[in-house]
């Protein structure tokens, strides 16, 4: 068997050089400015004290004031800065010409990369402010220069005022004056407040920074304590969680509602581009690596292309839940069992009322009449929990006559979610008491998704999909999808450069032929092998840990190191699968969900058939957390989720979602086709990475018999080095050899198979790097003598 890969790079330290030396230049030239700024400031200051003194030399020629070494200045800046001084100050603009100074020296900071201000605006609101203030002084302190060394407007604004006098009186000049001050103030008061705000981003940069440094390194966009605080509820918002008016019968009825207490406005959506915005401008290559920095500009899909369904205010009337009680507690009354106490929790589509029954009453009693009382509710799908789990009370469900869609905008918008930290956040939709339900996918750590057609599984694949769209960056994500129906997924393929995996040279990201899917689910195999190699030489536990040392730059990309982005393998129609590739899928399946999870590989597998010979036993003892929608029958209950129930769902969406011995009652988030499109749109209309993420390369053995013999004669200029190599690590792995050599995979995989024939390093065993046939170097050169013989 050979395997052959290809990776995408997402390495980006290249020109990091060039950088280093253009940013060195720049740096010494700023200094230099910020130098000559002091130095003439020093010299302003003191021509503004001492150039009465000086000023009888300074009237001679420059040549002969600088030559001469008879002459001395008082001036601090030597005679050179009494020279400039008289320039600008006297001969120029005037005591204005500090403002001159200040622009100096915001060039120095610009240069010095401290650059909080636009250059441009502030050299024309300062040289604007120069020059009318050069002839506003002129203006004001006419006679200044009769008794003074000090031309307080400069010549400029000396001959300026004058001929301003002359043109338009003085008046006139005054006013202009004053027209030229007003003009500049309402000019540049938007670029004022541009000001203020570039110093609060230096400032909220620099605390970025510092979280940082302190090991928020997370790519991923969460919510920070800060921001949580900026999370206001507009008074606007629509979605406010409404109190529904309290139903109470004394003693016997209770209803309790919880609302879903915990819904953000979408300044969710600003805030992340904030974060996005503010990566660029902190991260410099010394610091941490940042995954993201490939498509810095990506932004997540904006809440509003999420549709809002409205909220049916009135779902369960008072009316119906006594009405339901009632019946309820003749029910049970007829089969002579009494009850203490009933309680109602109201859901989007069930209601649950919970009994305390009369002590001395059989809970086994309750469960057996489970059909009669159905019967008699007339209800479909009604379900008993006898007890509820961690309660003495039984739990019936019955559902609503008009059930509520939960939309996936709600969902979205939780705060459970939008605050999740979780690495992989799916919220799947809402629980019997409103509550948005999120879950870890990286802790399930695969999914099992059942449901007879038409109850709502695609819809809730698509959720799934969603929640993973608005959390993760591109860097950080990849779906494997596979689609036998071709239906399914096929609407994701636009964002196939950002969030999508595929074998080489495939054209399809989404694997729609079965024949490939062995190959595909055969190549996940090897990058989950991969991923455990690389894992082990960084010595992490876990992909977060080794992405974590990555960011950290404790790993070096030169020894085959790169940020590994989380995998989710979606399989669709998984019985299509089964039937046609039997154990050929459910294999390497089995392999993935029995050890991928540490990698970052996941998967959730999908069906409407749960039937045994489908999900068979290997498949269900590797995937613990299951989602039922509703199943034929209890069998197919059964199948999927260990238990009876999934059968008596009422479709559109409801579903049992179970993890290990806990299962939870859900209404599915409703998200439909036309949003998940705007989504994609949304991201494919950014920039990608180039292709799809590349899955290593499968050959299987088949084609590797009709390849023929290898020619021992013509063997790789690189393998007496292999050789060498493979015998002194006593390791025999293809991808040692692809790294050691820097060599692509189809190379390195045919020196080991000439190793391999030489008599080297044994066959190949599966994910077991390949015994080495020679102890030590020197049996080896021997042996590689009589090979050159032969
Ligand atoms: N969460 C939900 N809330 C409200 N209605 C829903 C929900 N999920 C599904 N529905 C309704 O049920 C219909 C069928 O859902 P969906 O297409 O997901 O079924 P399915 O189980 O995937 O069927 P198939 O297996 O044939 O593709 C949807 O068009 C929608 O009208």
């Amino acid at each position: 068997m050979r395997r052959r890969r290809k990776t995408q790079n997402n390495n980006n330290l290249g020109n990091k050089k060039t950088f280093t030396i253009n940013k060195n230049l720049k740096n010494v030239l700023g200094l230099f400015l910020l130098f000559l700024a002091i130095y003439l400031l020093v010299s302003f200051l003191s021509f503004l004290f001492y150039g009465g003194i000086d000023q009888s030399q300074l009237d001679i020629s420059r040549s002969e004031f600088m030559r001469n070494p008879e002459i001395r200045v008082a001036n601090l800046g030597g005679k050179e800065g009494a020279y400039l001084s008289h320039l600008f100050i006297n001969r120029g603009l005037g005591i204005a010409s500090f403002g001159l100074l200040y622009l100096l020296f915001l060039y120095a900071l610009a240069l010095l990369n401290i650059k909080p201000f636009s250059l441009l605006k502030s050299t024309l609101l300062v040289v604007s402010l120069v020059v009318v203030s050069s002839v506003a002084f002129s203006y004001f302190l006419a006679d200044n220069y009769k008794s003074s060394h000090l031309a307080i407007g400069g010549l400029h604004g000396y001959y300026i005022s004058h001929w301003l006098n002359a043109a338009i009186g003085e008046i006139g000049t005054l006013l202009l004056i004053i027209f030229s001050y007003l003009a500049i103030l309402i000019l540049s008061v938007r670029d004022i407040l541009g000001k203020v705000k570039g110093v609060t981003q230096v400032v909220k940069n620099k605390k970025e920074q510092f979280f940082d440094k302190q090991g928020k390194a997370e790519t991923e966009v969460e919510t920070t304590e800060d921001e949580t605080e900026n999370i206001e509820v507009p008074n606007t918002y629509t979605e406010e969680p409404i109190e529904e008016p309290k139903y109470e019968k004394p003693e016997i009825i209770q209803k309790t509602l919880d609302t879903d207490n915990e819904k953000v406005s979408t300044d969710v959506e600003a805030m992340e581009v904030t974060i996005s915005e503010k990566d660029e401008t902190v991260k410099a290559p010394s610091e941490d690596y940042d995954p993201t920095l490939d498509l810095s500009k990506y932004k997540k899909p904006p809440i509003d292309l999420l549709k809002e369904y409205p909220e049916n205010e009135a779902k369960v009337t008072p009316a119906e839940l006594e009405d339901n009680k009632n019946r309820i507690v003749e029910t049970l009354k007829h089969y002579s069992i009494e009850i203490t106490k009933i309680k109602a929790t109201i859901g989007p589509t069930i209601t649950l009322y919970e009994i305390v029954p009369a002590p001395g009453v059989r809970i086994s009693k309750i469960k057996n009449l489970e059909d009669d009382i159905a019967l008699s509710l007339s209800a479909l799908g009604i379900r008993i929990i006898a007890p509820i789990p961690g309660k003495g009370t039984i739990g019936i469900e019955v559902p609503n006559k008009t059930p509520e869609i939960v939309s996936m905008h709600g969902v979205v918008l939780s705060k459970k979610f939008q605050e999740s930290k979780y690495e992989l956040p799916v919220v799947m939709g809402r629980t019997i008491s409103n509550e948005s339900f999120v879950f870890d996918l990286t802790k399930m750590p695969h999914l099992l998704v059942a449901g007879a057609t038409g109850q709502g599984k695609s819809v809730g694949m698509n959720a799934i999909i969603t929640s993973l769209l608005y959390k993760k960056h591109p860097s950080q994500l990849k779906f494997v999808m596979v689609d036998p129906k071709m239906v399914e997924f096929s609407i994701y393929s636009k964002i196939e450069k950002h969030f999508l995996a595929k074998l080489p040279d495939e054209d399809e990201a989404i694997i729609t032929d079965v024949s490939k899917v062995v190959a595909t689910l055969q190549s996940i195999c090897i990058e989950m092998d991969d991923r455990y190699d690389l894992l082990k030489k960084a010595h992490a536990r876990n992909l977060i840990e080794y992405n974590g040392k990555f960011i950290k730059r404790k790993l070096n990309p030169e020894n085959g190191h790169k940020y590994l982005p989380y995998i989710v393998v979606l399989i669709d129609e998984f019985a299509d699968l089964i039937m046609t590739a039997g154990k050929e899928v459910e294999m390497p399946i089995a392999r993935i969900a029995q050890k991928a999870r540490a990698v970052g590989i996941h998967m959730i597998i999908a069906t409407q058939r749960p039937s045994t010979n489908i999900i068979t036993g290997v498949i269900k003892a590797n995937f613990p957390a299951r989602i039922a929608f509703k199943v034929a029958s209890m069998i197919d209950s059964r199948t999927i989720l260990d238990s009876p129930g999934a059968n008596q769902l009422i479709g559109r969406g409801d579903m049992l979602f179970s993890q290990g011995s806990q299962m939870v009652r859900l209404q599915c988030a409703f998200v439909d086709t036309p949003e998940v499109e705007a989504i994609t749109d949304f991201i494919s209309e950014q920039r990608g990475y180039p292709m799809a993420f590349e899955l290593p390369e499968y050959k299987d053995d088949s084609s590797n018999d009709i390849e023929g013999t290898i020619d021992l004669q013509q063997r790789d200029s690189l393998f007496e080095e292999a050789a060498r190599l493979v015998v002194s690590t006593q390791q025999g792995s293809t991808s040692g050899i692809q790294r050691r050599f820097s060599i692509g995979y189809n190379r390195a995989g045919r020196i080991i198979d000439q190793l391999e024939a030489a008599g080297i390093v044994g066959p190949f065993e599966g994910s077991k790097a390949r015994q080495v046939l020679i102890p030590d170097e020197l049996s080896l050169e021997q042996f590689l003598e009589d090979l050159d013989l032969r």
